[in-house]
């Protein structure tokens, strides 16, 4: 098998599962999340989603011009994105001038190192960084207000469509990489399950 997007969610399904499948998602879907939990999440989120802005501009500035149009248009919809966690913060009267916790600035930091590994890398761990929210937000099924605009946000077919692009864009450099750039791909997916779990995990400590 060809060194692709799918073989790195097969060989490592464990923790793939590990980062998509977690309590607080499963407590969103069963409505019983606590309010505090959930707005962790959601203040953390947000300024991880502002440094995750930073890493797709750096990803941008890396790709192949024929790579443009996809990355371009997730900019442009960040920006709706960070006005919509503004939103949602100040319903819950939020204030987003919060400090990061550990888990959400070492990703951060994580990310910020990304803009100096090879294109195939960088493309590798937008993918999955996108996916864990597309999969993660959709498996549970249906949620209950106010959890559903939450799931739906990412969950959408839209959303799924837009992440099936990325892993083709990704796919396409990685089946020609060499072989160390495809072993620091590896590491770098793995890297950000593990991220993606951590995230999960620091919210839900917040109860
Ligand atoms: C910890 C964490 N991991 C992944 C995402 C996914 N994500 C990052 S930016 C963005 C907007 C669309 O590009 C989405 C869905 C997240 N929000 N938080």
């Amino acid at each position: 098998m060809s060194f692709n997007c799918t073989k790195l969610l097969l060989t490592h399904s464990q923790i793939w599962h590990a980062a998509t499948i977690h309590p607080f998602l499963q407590q969103c879907k069963l409505g019983t999340i606590k309010t505090q939990q959930f707005n962790t999440w959601l203040l953390q989120d947000y300024l991880f989603v502002v440094e995750f802005t930073r890493m797709l501009g750096r990803v941008l500035a890396s790709a192949p011009p024929h790579h443009f149009e996809l990355i371009l248009g997730g900019l442009a919809a960040l920006q709706d994105e960070l006005t919509w966690f503004k939103q949602k913060a100040a319903e819950r009267q939020l204030n987003l001038h919060t400090k990061k916790q550990p888990t959400c600035t070492e990703y951060c930091e994580y990310m910020h190192s990304l803009g100096t590994k090879p294109y195939p890398v960088q493309a590798t761990a937008l993918w999955a960084i996108e996916l864990a929210y597309n999969q993660g937000w959709q498996l549970p099924g249906e949620m209950p207000a106010p959890y559903k605009e939450f799931a739906n946000r990412w969950g959408n077919p839209g959303f799924t469509e837009y992440v099936k692009l990325l892993e083709q864009q990704a796919d396409e450099v990685l089946e020609t990489a060499t072989d160390d750039i495809q072993q620091q791909a590896e590491e770098a997916f793995v890297k950000i399950a593990k991220f993606e779990q951590d995230f999960w995990q620091m919210a839900f400590n917040a109860a």
